[in-house]
């Protein structure tokens, strides 16, 4: 019999790690082997599940699992790909907020171990990427493109990870480069709309998990594709089906549309 599969969450007392937690113990073909948090933190030594308590000593975590799930901060996750890439172990990274410099070392980091990494995790928001190809590529002249986002009071990034790959997709369909054509925000006399660009608002407050609207504004109709996220177990659930689907890869950069098997070309 296959020994299951060691799972280990960095960010063990944030609100996607409590859950994370929560998604790998009810899976009988995983097992969870450590919970990490920062040297301050104070649910250091928490029993979070049979034989594991929550540790800041990386070290000892990452030598007791195959795979990491990293939701954290891009600070913190950093030094843990570098870590994961020396000692070959896989990752699941679910940190939002990379500059280009934390992406390229996500990338490097890639070429020794296998690591999945996506701004979201959930079925529905992988199959709506893979909608707004379509619908970008059908509304492709005449229609302005913006894209809102709204999350919790306690979210540090903006827009959202899951908001800026929605960007990233409609303007690869629409042939454009997103770091040329996105606007965040607007104030002030801003003039009327250039046409070639993508807009971004960002809504926070409360306790919103996360909802993203793309909008195609053309004259005389306009198509909204909204995604809601109720619940944050649809992103640690698919965190740990990625998690599952690493065990098959050596190395090499994946995302959650690999993981679903709704890659093609231009996704
Ligand atoms: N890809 C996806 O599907 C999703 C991604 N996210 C992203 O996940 C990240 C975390 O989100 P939340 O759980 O809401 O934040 P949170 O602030 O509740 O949790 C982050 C946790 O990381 C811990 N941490 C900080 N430094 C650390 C270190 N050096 N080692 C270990 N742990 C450390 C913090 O103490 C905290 O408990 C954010 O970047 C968010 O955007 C959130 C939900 C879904
Ligand atoms: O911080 C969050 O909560 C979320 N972050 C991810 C993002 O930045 O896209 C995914 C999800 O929307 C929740």
């Amino acid at each position: 019999m296959t020994p299951p599969l060691k799972i280990a969450i960095a960010g063990a007392g944030g609100r996607m790690g409590k859950t994370l937690i929560e998604a790998v113990v009810q899976r009988a073909d995983v097992l969870l082997s450590g919970a990490l948090e920062h040297a301050a933190s104070l649910v250091l030594g928490n029993s979070v599940a049979a034989n594991v308590r929550i540790s800041a000593d990386a070290g000892a975590v990452l030598k007791g699992c195959d795979v990491l799930i990293d939701f954290t901060r891009p600070d913190a996750s950093l030094p843990l790909i570098g870590a994961c890439a020396e000692h070959g172990v896989k990752m699941v990274i679910g940190t939002t907020g990379y500059d280009e410099a934390g992406k390229a070392a996500i990338r490097a980091a890639a070429e020794r171990t296998a690591i999945v990494f996506a701004a979201n995790y959930s079925v529905g928001v992988n199959l709506t990427f893979h909608i707004l190809d379509t619908v970008a590529r059908v509304l492709n002249e005449g229609y302005d493109v913006e894209i809102i986002e709204a999350h919790h009071r306690h979210k540090i990034d903006a827009p959202s990870g899951t908001a800026l790959r929605m960007g990233e997709v409609v303007a690869n369909a629409l042939g454009r480069d997103l770091r040329e054509c996105a606007v965040y925000g607007r104030e002030g006399q801003t003039g009327a709309r250039n046409g070639q660009t993508i807009g971004f608002a960002t809504v926070r407050g409360g306790d919103i998990v996360g909802d993203h609207t793309v909008l195609f504004a053309g004259e005389g109709e306009r198509v909204e594709i909204t995604h809601k996220a109720s619940g944050r177990m649809t992103f640690a659930a698919g965190a740990v089906r990625a998690a599952v689907w690493l065990a098959q890869r050596d190395k090499g950069l994946f995302d959650m549309q690999d993981v679903l098997g709704l890659r093609h070309d231009t996704v």
